[in-house]
């Protein structure tokens, strides 16, 4: 079989766990081959408990990124830290135009751990731009809860009310993250077809060591799909491989723990 070709139009966090480095991890350990479109690049400021700082790619450098990957026929692509509007709006033309049909949005607004939200017009570009070209999209629940004008979702019925209004605004399939913030026994997610919901349920792994989570998650999606699974299998395996990497996350330094993104086929 061919090598599968993968895409993430993402940050750098130059940390290693979160962002591209996170989702080329990811390809890598599903054996496809990796490629990258950088957004912008997060830098932390060790003399500053380890504040995030973002610095934005020119929207031109972004442009010419992705139709240079786009031209090669890319197998699944992802999206990740998209940082201003144009960035946004120029990410939603490109997939459009590719006619490249696995599409997975994760629709990042806020770093662990880190208060600063993007900003909110972002999250309007995203539903009207991204949304649309999502195959799937994965948002955690703060980031669902903006996506669907609830603010804060609190219950796995107000996940389904948000799933069902972000499938409205155009993503075929939904993925709403409970993890470790919802306040349930297991790390619950719930899938939604358009049709039916599922939830997907693991071990919540009592650890904080969490960093780069929502990325390996996405990215083992995306690798699912260019490897020919469907949707709902492509989720369901994506979840295995980002539990084990939760389970064998480890300590970076004293602020951050990223995940072991190799841990499952370690296993
Ligand atoms: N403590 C945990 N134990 C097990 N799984 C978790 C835990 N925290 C998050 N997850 C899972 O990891 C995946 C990524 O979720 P999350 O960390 O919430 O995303 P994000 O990084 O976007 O906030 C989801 O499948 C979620 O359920
Ligand atoms: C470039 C980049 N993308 C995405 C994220 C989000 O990471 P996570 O997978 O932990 O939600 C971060 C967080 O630091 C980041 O720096």
């Amino acid at each position: 079989m061919a090598l599968r070709k993968t895409l993430t139009l993402a940050g750098s966090d130059t940390s290693g766990g979160a962002g591209i480095q996170a989702d080329l991890k990811t390809f890598q350990e599903h054996g496809t081959y990796g490629m990258t479109a950088l957004t912008t690049i997060v830098a932390m400021d060790p003399e500053n408990h380890w504040h995030h700082q973002v610095f934005p790619i020119d929207v031109e450098t972004v442009k010419i990124q992705l139709k240079t990957a786009l031209s090669v026929g890319i197998d699944a692509m992802k999206t990740g830290m998209l940082p201003t509007v144009e960035i946004i709006e120029v990410a939603g033309q490109a997939i459009k135009q590719s006619g490249i049909t696995n599409v997975v949005i994760d629709p990042v607004m806020v770093c662990k751990g880190e208060d600063e939200v993007l900003l909110p017009e972002n999250t309007v570009a995203m539903r009207e731009h991204l949304l649309p070209v999502a195959t799937v999209v994965t948002p955690n629940l703060f980031e669902a809860g903006q996506l669907a004008e609830m603010g804060a979702l609190r219950s796995v019925e107000e996940m389904k009310e948000a799933a069902k209004r972000i499938h409205d605004l155009g993503a075929k399939h939904v993925v709403i993250k409970g993890g470790s913030e919802l306040k349930t026994e297991k790390a619950v997610d719930l899938y939604f077809d358009g049709d039916t919901f599922e939830l997907l349920e693991a071990e919540k792994v009592d650890s904080t060591y969490n960093h780069g989570a929502g990325c390996t998650f996405a990215a083992a999606i995306t690798a699912n799909l260019a490897n020919g699974k469907s949707v709902k299998e492509a989720v369901h395996a994506a979840k295995a491989f980002v539990t084990a990497a939760i389970e064998h996350g480890w300590k970076l330094n004293e602020y951050v723990g990223p995940v072991m993104h190799g841990a499952y086929n370690k296993k």
